[in-house]
């Protein structure tokens, strides 16, 4: 287990962390989410003393990591996958690494297998494929056998198959009750592989709860509904109390609250045609794009028009965020009264 306290970090004006407070349990993926800048990989480089917190403390199994004995035995963690010597060998990097660890060589040769990086283990790392350093920093990671893996941005420069290799793996370790903790900022690979998320924003705690959650509570979820008679639908609908959106680019009305089955046998009763009847769940990338909308630090604006007013569709106080998706809290209050 992972435990934070209280972290925090300053860079002079700039708070990076802000008294961030969470425990990272075993037995599950537990994801680490945030925009650009959010403080994901601070926070990550002070769980592994690589810097210290202005403030606050991180736990790992109850001890801070520099009072670990032998760390890799407890943690392991992908953090640059360019760290590596480049000058020496697959095999030598993680040689070395084995040998300040009390790590048996053998062990060398079984996280290469497990990789894939048996064919090129004795060549120069500096000739590796940004896929390939992945897979080598994965491979120190995995060295000392750990209980505690944390990875950060491990899919990046993976093909499709070691993207899911590396979900599969996770799946696979956590499921022999280790503690896994990964960033990424593709969330559809995130949505697959994390039980639990984490959400942080300017460095501050979003979000703390199970994926399913996570989705439920920040996004809307409704039918959509295509008919050749649409207009005399939407009277029904209107008569029975319901309210529905139309779409006009998609030519489907949008209608919350309701359920799909309810909705069918309505139009069945007065013999209207559906050509679709459809519940929208929604996307982990919506639900974050709606939670994390107001901490975002960075917003692209449309080349030569900075500080020009948001697009069509885009919100005023904010034209990273669809005018139609609510700054978080509303959002959440507005899913919940057009839901009850
Ligand atoms: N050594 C440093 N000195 C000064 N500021 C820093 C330093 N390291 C990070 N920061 C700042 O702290 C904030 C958090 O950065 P961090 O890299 O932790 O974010 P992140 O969530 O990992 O971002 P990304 O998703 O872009 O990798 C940023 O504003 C960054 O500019």
């Amino acid at each position: 287990m992972i435990e934070l306290e209280g972290l925090t970090k300053r860079f002079g004006a700039k708070t990076a962390v802000d008294h961030l407070s969470f425990q990272v349990r075993p037995g599950v993926v537990t994801g680490f989410l945030g925009p650009n800048g959010a403080g994901k990989s601070t926070t990550m480089r002070m769980m592994l003393d690589l810097d210290n917190p202005t403030s606050g403390t991180v736990r790992i199994d109850g001890k801070h990591y520099r009072d670990l004995p032998e760390p890799l035995k407890h943690i392991g963690a992908l953090l640059d996958a360019k760290a590596m010597h480049g000058g020496r060998s697959a095999y030598n990097n993680l040689l070395c690494l084995a040998q300040s660890n009390r790590i048996p060589e053998s062990r060398v040769a079984e996280v290469l297998d497990l990789v894939g990086l048996t064919a090129v283990a004795k060549k120069k790392s500096k000739g590796f494929s940004l896929g390939m350093c992945q897979r080598l920093g994965i491979a120190a990671a995995l060295l000392g056998d750990p209980e505690i893996l944390m990875f950060d941005e491990p899919v990046n420069g993976l093909d499709p198959e070691g993207i899911l290799w590396i979900r599969n793996l996770m799946k696979g370790l956590a499921s022999e009750g280790r503690t896994i903790f990964v960033s990424s900022h593709l969330m559809s690979e995130m949505a697959l592989t994390a039980d639990h998320l984490i959400v942080i924003g300017q460095g501050k705690l979003l979000a703390d709860m199970s994926m399913a959650d996570f989705i439920h509570e920040n996004s809307r979820s409704y039918v959509r509904v295509r008919s050749p008679q649409q207009e005399r639908l939407k009277d029904v609908l209107h008569e029975a109390g319901i309210d529905a959106i139309s779409v006009p680019a998609t030519g489907t009305l949008e209608i919350d609250g309701v359920a799909s089955e309810q909705l069918g046998e309505l139009a069945a009763q007065h013999q209207i045609v559906l050509h679709e009847l459809s519940p929208q769940r929604a996307s982990l990338e919506e639900a974050f794009m709606r939670m994390t909308a107001d901490s975002v630090e960075y917003h692209a604006h449309a080349p030569g028009s900075p500080g020009l007013p948001p697009g069509p569709g885009m919100a005023a106080d904010n034209p990273a965020r669809p005018a139609d998706v609510p700054a978080w809290g509303a959002g959440y209050e507005a899913t919940r009264k057009g839901g009850e």
